[in-house]
């Protein structure tokens, strides 16, 4: 046995790139054991990853765990939002499943966004404004390029629906993944039959969706995992939920993170319905709400544009007036599907490290523009930031936030917010506890705060400025040059 406290659970974050689980004592919040399997996403004009290698991952994660996942007493998934994954009759992926980060949908989008009523129409409805990371403009991306794969689809579920049904044999969701199909009504917390109708998609083909506290199920799959008879299966949610659960997220506090995808976001009582579409209206796991903001070019973009120039990612320099907008995917906030990166102000003394610096001021500024969105009015505006994902860890990420937000940044120490959160939601199913209530007592968000600098309006108002004089190029469509 190991030398925990209390009962353990294990909270997995799919995400993007990778599966990562932490085995934590309940009582304690401790992390006893961690393992993490990469996960590999096609490049070109989609973004796609084959649905088994998530499992193939997270079996590989929960090896690594070792002995200690046999004692785990539940289990929670948090995964990467939106990706449409199609299963067959015998449960098999029909083809790779579309990610978030797939742009190819956005014709799709402006259709159905005009079809059933416009921008204002959709945000009361289902709370968002679906641009192409939303799985309902995947579907009908699918519907119209391959009707044989649609024709073949017996179920459509989000990555984290997979895999918990994989653990339990059930298809089950929650109303923290379902809020970011575009098909489920954010007033009713149903799915909406009329655009599901709209759209040619089968409500019988979708996952229940589970309320928040419900048990999912028991794990099923013994054979294949380390897992013991019994193991209770939480309904698991979105990592951006998820990573609110794990921070023990109240309103009035925002949450930036530097991952695959940027976000910003906030918890909030108030049901979101932002016609503008800036803000994504999502459900938290709970049962309050989940305003989010999402750039498509964050740590990858950044990390791209340091390997081109032969530079470390922390090789920055200040100054130059140099403007990069790292929009190397397309971007989503701005509303830009069609945009490539864009480089201005380039002079014959720009150093390389002037050019990574502007390549992070760009990322961090389509950020920031959203803050204020999504959080509520009465908001303190000069609380600390929440800093998290991946690129919390370095120093010109955290350097850069606090210079173009001049607000002071808080960095948790723990690492893993996403699958801490889905651990903390496992640790409610066994003690009847909210989950974010689990997260505080294992004070999940404690970390150094970096003060708050002056700031630099300047840098914000001439990335403003070059986005909008660039507005014609970042909008034109592929092939109509
Ligand atoms: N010490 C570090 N400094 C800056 N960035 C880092 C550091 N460690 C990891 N990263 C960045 O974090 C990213 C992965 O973040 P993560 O939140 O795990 O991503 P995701 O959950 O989207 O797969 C990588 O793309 C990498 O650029
Ligand atoms: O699309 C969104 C949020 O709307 C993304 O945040 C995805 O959920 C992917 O997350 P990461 O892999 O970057 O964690």
């Amino acid at each position: 046995m190991s030398a925990a406290e209390g009962p353990l659970v294990v909270g997995v974050d799919t995400s993007t790139q990778s599966t990562k689980a932490l085995v934590v004592d309940a009582s304690t919040g401790q992390v006893v054991a961690s393992g993490q399997a990469p996960h590999t996403v096609s490049t070109g004009a989609g973004r796609e990853s084959d649905p088994r290698q998530w499992w193939d991952a997270l079996r590989e994660a929960l090896h690594q765990c070792g002995e200690a996942a046999h004692e785990a007493a539940a289990v929670s998934i948090g995964g990467q939002q939106h990706g449409l994954v199609t299963l067959d009759a015998h449960g098999d992926p029909v083809r790779p499943a579309l990610l978030w980060n797939d742009v190819r949908s956005a014709p799709q989008a402006r259709r159905l966004v005009e079809e059933l009523g416009g921008p204002k129409a959709w945000a009361e409805r289902t709370g968002s404004v679906p641009g192409p990371s939303f799985t309902v403009t995947k579907w009908a991306w699918l519907a119209e390029h391959e009707p044989d794969a649609v024709r073949a689809t017996a179920a459509v579920r989000l990555p984290h629906d997979y895999l918990t049904e994989h653990l339990t044999g059930e298809g089950t969701t929650d109303r923290g993944d379902a809020s970011g199909t575009g098909w489920w009504a954010s007033g009713t917390e149903r799915y909406d039959e009329e655009v599901l109708a709209h759209v040619g998609l089968d409500p019988a083909l979708l996952p229940r969706i589970a309320q928040p506290g419900e048990v999912a199920g028991t794990v099923h799959a013994r054979d294949e995992l380390p897992f013991s008879k019994g193991t209770l299966v939480a309904a698991g949610t979105g990592d951006n939920a998820a990573a609110a659960l794990g921070l023990g997220l109240r309103p009035g506090t925002a949450v930036l993170s530097l991952g695959t995808s940027g976000t910003v976001y906030a918890v909030s009582t108030r049901r979101p319905a932002d016609p503008t579409g800036t803000v994504a209206g999502f459900a938290d796991a709970r049962g309050d709400w989940l305003p989010l903001a999402c750039t498509l070019n964050c740590t990858l973009a950044v990390d791209r544009v340091a390997a081109l120039l032969g530079l470390d990612r922390e090789a920055v320099e200040p100054g130059a007036g140099v403007t990069l907008l790292p929009y190397l995917d397309g971007e989503r906030t701005p509303n830009l599907p069609h945009a490539s990166g864009l480089l201005h102000g380039l002079r014959h003394d720009t150093t390389g490290g002037q050019l990574l610096q502007a390549a992070y001021d760009g990322a961090v500024h389509s950020l920031l523009g959203a803050l204020d969105l999504v959080l509520d009015p009465d908001a303190d505006r000069s609380a600390p930031l929440l800093l998290i994902g991946g690129g919390a860890r370095g120093t010109a990420w955290q350097q850069t936030v606090r210079r173009l937000s001049g607000r002071p940044v808080q960095v948790p120490e723990a690492k893993e917010l996403v699958a801490l959160g889905a651990a903390a939601q496992a640790a409610g199913l066994l003690t009847g506890e909210d989950p974010a209530a689990v997260a505080r007592r294992w004070g999940t968000a404690h970390g150094p705060v970096l003060d708050a600098v002056d700031r630099d309006e300047e840098t914000l108002a001439r990335i403003a400025g070059v986005l909008s004089d660039a507005a014609p190029l970042l909008e034109r469509e592929p092939n109509k040059d």
